[in-house]
């Protein structure tokens, strides 16, 4: 489990990246992450992309209807205006963000903000989703999480995707994804 590093002495911001496939409980953990900072009184940002209407316009909701509200932008560079006075910045979805985000977090860490960041690090074809291989190489700390293999149990670090379509970007859950392990991702792709 990821432990806060101490915060005593001069503050320094850092960069947490959540990773894994569907399912995996990134949402959870970073919504977990959160509320422990709240608890401790730190001034909190959230963001997600606007594309990101799945469950929920406005909030970040995981798979099992964990909530907790978030601000909904269109392109990375908003989040250095929008987050003013806070001490952590938490992003959900950063797959879909824009190639500036690693840039953006960069910045908000050298303010001294402590960055959370969930996303997807493969997309259903299994090659690195959008900005976070970036994001990854700049991470302070980085979790990886794994869901359970629908087909056999195992450990699943891949997204499955259920029906024909190519596009990389189709938002969906249960219906069009299913979280495999390497074999059983493998044996049908
Ligand atoms: N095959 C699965 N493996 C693990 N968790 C699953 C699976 N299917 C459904 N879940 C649920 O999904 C939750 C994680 O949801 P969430 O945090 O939204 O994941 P992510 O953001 O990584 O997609 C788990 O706590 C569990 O209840
Ligand atoms: C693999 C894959 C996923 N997506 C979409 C599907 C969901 O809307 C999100 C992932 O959400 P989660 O919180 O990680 O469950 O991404 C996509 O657009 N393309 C893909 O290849
Ligand atoms: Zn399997």
């Amino acid at each position: 489990m990821f432990i806060e590093p101490s915060l005593a002495g001069e503050r320094r911001g850092w960069i947490e990246v959540i990773c894994g496939s569907m399912f995996s409980g990134k949402t959870e953990e970073l919504i977990r992450r959160l509320k422990r900072a709240r608890i401790a009184n730190l001034r909190i940002e959230i963001f997600k992309p606007g594309i990101d209407t799945r469950y929920d316009e406005q909030d970040i909701v995981s798979h099992d209807e964990n909530k907790v509200m978030s601000t909904p932008i269109d392109n990375s560079q908003q989040i250095l205006l929008l987050a003013q006075e806070v001490d952590v910045v938490g992003i959900d979805e950063a797959q879909f963000f824009d190639a500036e985000l690693p840039y953006v977090c960069d910045q908000l860490a050298l303010r001294g903000i402590r960055v959370i960041v969930a996303g997807l690090d493969m997309d259903y074809k299994g090659r690195p989703f959008g900005t976070m291989p970036n994001l990854l190489a700049k991470a302070d700390y980085i979790t990886k999480l794994h869901a359970i293999c629908v087909k056999c149990g195992n450990i699943a670090s891949f997204s499955y995707r259920k029906n024909a379509s190519r596009e990389t970007v189709l938002l969906g859950e249960q219906s069009l994804y299913e979280p495999r392990c390497r074999h059983c991702y493998y044996s049908e792709t």
